[in-house]
């Protein structure tokens, strides 16, 4: 991967409503990626996933925009209400890498091995941004056909700061 530094703004989009409603337009200009995020515990928040994408859309977010599904608190085995097989479904549905991990105790054993997934998320992101190129990652996403190739890559595409919008659960 191309070495020089690539700055990456994260937004948090604002999960109340009231706030939505004077932020929403600014949250999605200059939208460079989007990072879908569920709580695995919480089958509410994975069933929203369906109006976030749905809102991308109507904010003119083109399918050149990547997008990745994280489900949020794999830590919470006894807790899941949302299987990787159904999220997966999902993520292939809608052409995103999944990657499941745990905010709060990162080095937990999710049903699919170490949830520390934390860098690879972003290493993604970051690959994504830089070239549309794929990369093997050393903790590649759950289920991945695929791989992510992190030793390979493409530069096109300035410096500077990218952003990436942060929606659901995180
Ligand atoms: N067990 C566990 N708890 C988590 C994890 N991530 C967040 N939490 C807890 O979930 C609660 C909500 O976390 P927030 O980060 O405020 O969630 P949010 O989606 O940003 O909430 P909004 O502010 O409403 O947008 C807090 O009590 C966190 O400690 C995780 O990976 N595992």
């Amino acid at each position: 991967m191309n070495m020089s530094p690539l700055r990456i703004q994260l937004w948090d989009t604002a999960g109340q409503e009231r706030f939505r409603k004077s932020m929403v337009q600014h949250y999605y200009r200059n939208v460079h990626a989007v990072v879908f995020v569920y709580d695995v515990t919480n089958g509410t928040s994975f069933r929203s996933l369906s109006a976030w994408i749905e809102e991308c859309k109507q904010h003119a977010l083109g399918s050149e925009v990547p997008r990745i599904l994280v489900g949020n608190k794999c830590d919470l085995q006894d807790s899941v209400q949302v299987g990787t097989d159904v999220a997966q479904q999902f993520a292939d549905t809608h052409s995103m890498p999944l990657f499941e991990t745990s905010a709060k105790n990162p080095n937990s054993q999710g049903d699919r091995g170490n949830s520390d997934h934390v860098e690879a998320i972003f290493l993604t992101v970051a690959h994504k941004l830089k070239s549309q190129k794929p990369l093997v990652l050393s903790q590649p996403p759950v289920g991945s056909g695929g791989t992510i190739n992190l030793s390979k890559g493409g530069t096109e595409g300035g410096e500077g700061a990218r952003s990436w919008g942060c929606s659901g659960g995180c």
